[in-house]
């Protein structure tokens, strides 16, 4: 069963992303980070294969792409703000 993060693991687990780029969204429990591509062919490569975790492990991004740019923001909607599934998700996109 997914849970929002408790501010403990909010400690251990958001920590080291938001040194890494993701930043907390205002007014929300989620997090974003804006990544740049070479064009927009990478761009789309890489949300491809984001897809594809985002399918396999059921917990997909709200994301927008321009060009070379994509957006993404992380929260889980089944519980209405951050869970161990953003964390998880974020420190895949940033492994892609
Ligand atoms: C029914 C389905 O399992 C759920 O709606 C999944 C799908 N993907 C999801 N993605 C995200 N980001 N949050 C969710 O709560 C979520 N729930």
């Amino acid at each position: 069963m997914t849970e929002k993060l408790s501010d403990t693991a909010r400690k251990t687990v958001l920590e080291p992303l938001l040194e890494s780029g993701w930043e907390m969204v205002e007014g929300r429990d989620a997090i974003a980070k804006t990544y740049q591509f070479k064009d927009f062919t990478e761009a789309f490569a890489w949300m491809t294969r984001a897809a594809l975790w985002a399918e396999k492990w059921n917990h997909h991004p709200e994301w927008f792409n321009v060009y070379k740019t994509v957006q993404v923001t992380l929260s889980t909607h089944d519980v209405g703000g951050l869970s161990s599934l953003d964390a998880k998700l974020a420190r895949k996109l940033d492994s892609l």
